[in-house]
Parts: structure tokens; sequence; C-alpha cells
């Protein structure tokens, strides 16, 4: 599947852990219908054993390919790969980069965290598609995240790259306060709990649409 940076503007991210009271599937199916532009399977910390998280994999893959939505996989290129899955992110704790894209290959998109300017430029050098800055605020779901750098960290990286390059901000949005990543130079937000915990995830996936659309750049 080929890569754009549109294709990030509301980019959702989950594992079973993130919906405890609900069906991951049903959670996925819903955050499409409210319009979610990307996915990445992050089963985390979770009760599942390897085939179980195969299996889920394997469905949520099938249903992100019935609707045209890329389908990533967290951390696990060898996951990615049993999955056939459109792509791989890593942070900069886990498998090197470079090694990633030698893995995947270069069809395949490749997603990069990087908190500043450094970690951005290593992360284009190795062959990332985008990056994923954040925390942008306090999140509850992933407990070693750091503090919060905000979106002025992520303009700060958008100033400084030479190039245009596709950036998502990931970490504590909701739908009000995803304009001011936008305004920081965002082309989208990566979110868990915003949808995956809501009551309503196919509303609360529109809200969040709704927020990206009428921030004013
Ligand atoms: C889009 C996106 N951006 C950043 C991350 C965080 O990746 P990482 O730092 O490796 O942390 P974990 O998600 O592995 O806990 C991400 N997953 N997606
Ligand atoms: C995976 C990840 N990486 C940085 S913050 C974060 C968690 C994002 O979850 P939420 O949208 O619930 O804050
Ligand atoms: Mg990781």
């Amino acid at each position: 599947m080929s890569f754009t940076a549109t294709q990030l503007r509301l980019y959702f991210i989950m594992g079973s852990q993130d919906c405890p009271d609900q069906d991951p599937i049903d959670v996925l199916e819903q955050a499409i219908a409210g319009g979610i532009t990307m996915f990445q399977f992050r089963e985390k910390n979770s009760d599942l054993t390897l085939s179980e998280t195969v299996a889920l994999g394997r469905h949520l893959r099938e249903i992100c390919r019935q609707h045209n939505i890329p389908f990533i996989v967290n951390d696990r290129a060898d996951l990615a790969l049993i999955l056939d899955a459109d792509g791989v992110h890593v942070g900069q704790e886990d498998m090197p980069a470079r090694e990633v894209r030698r893995l995947i290959g270069p069809d395949k998109i490749l997603g990069v965290s990087a908190e500043n300017i450094a970690e951005a430029r290593q992360a284009i050098e190795d062959g990332a598609d985008y990056i994923g800055v954040g925390p942008m605020f306090l999140t509850s779901s992933k407990a070693d995240a750091g503090f919060p750098i905000y979106p002025e960290a992520l303009q700060s990286i958008r100033e400084q790259l030479e190039e245009p390059f596709p950036i998502v901000g990931i970490g504590g949005i909701t739908a009000s306060n995803a304009h001011k990543v936008m305004a920081a130079g965002a082309d989208g937000i990566a979110v868990i709990s915003a949808i995956a915990k809501a009551e309503d995830p196919k509303q609360a996936a529109e809200a969040l649409v709704q927020a990206i659309n009428s921030t004013k750049m």
C-alpha cells in the first residue's frame, strides 16, 4: 500500500488491553464508521497468548483491508509479516528502524517515534515514512510515556526539518485539544483512549474528525 501524509489524519491505535469492556473488533468497526484513516494494532501488556494475539490481529487486519485502512503493527516486525500488515511502528527503544526497514522491504509503511529534531532526522535517514511525536499531553495509556512535550515540540521539529515530512502527534489527545496539535503543524493525530475508551467509539471518532477539520491554520 502506498503511503501519503493524509492517511495520518485520524490514526487510531488499539489492543485488547485498551477496551476491556468492549470487543476490540466492534470498536475498530465503529471507529472506521466514524472516520479513522489509519489503524495500529498495539497489543501490549495484555492477557492474550501469542496465538490469541495472532488470531485477533488477523481479524482486525481483515476489517482494515475491507475498508482500505492501512493496518500497522506496533513494535513487532515478525507479527507484521505474519499478518501481512501494511507496516510497522517502532520507538526509540525498539528494534532499530533501519533494521526494520531492511526486514519489511521498501514498500511497507515504517513509522518511528521521535521527540526531538535529532531523532526525527535519524528516523528519516533510517527510512521512516512518518514520525510519531509525543506525548503531546498527559496520557494514561502508556505508563512509560514520560512527561508531555506539548505541541510546541512538534512545531519546533516541523520548523527545523528542511523538507515537508509526515508527522502525527500522539498522547493525551482529545476532541478538545486536537486543534492545538494540528495548529502546530501535524498532519494528523494518533489516539488510543479518546476512541477505545469512549462509550460510543463511532461518535468519538466523528467528534475527532470534526475537531481536526475545524482547525484554523
Ligand atoms: C503513531 C505512534 N507514535 C508513537 C508511538 C509510540 O511508540 P513507542 O515509543 O515505541 O511506544 P509503544 O507504543 O511501543 O509503547 C506509537 N506507538 N505510535
Ligand atoms: C502509544 C503512546 N505513545 C506516546 S503517548 C502514547 C499513548 C497514547 O494514548 P492516548 O491517546 O490514550 O493518550
Ligand atoms: Mg514501541
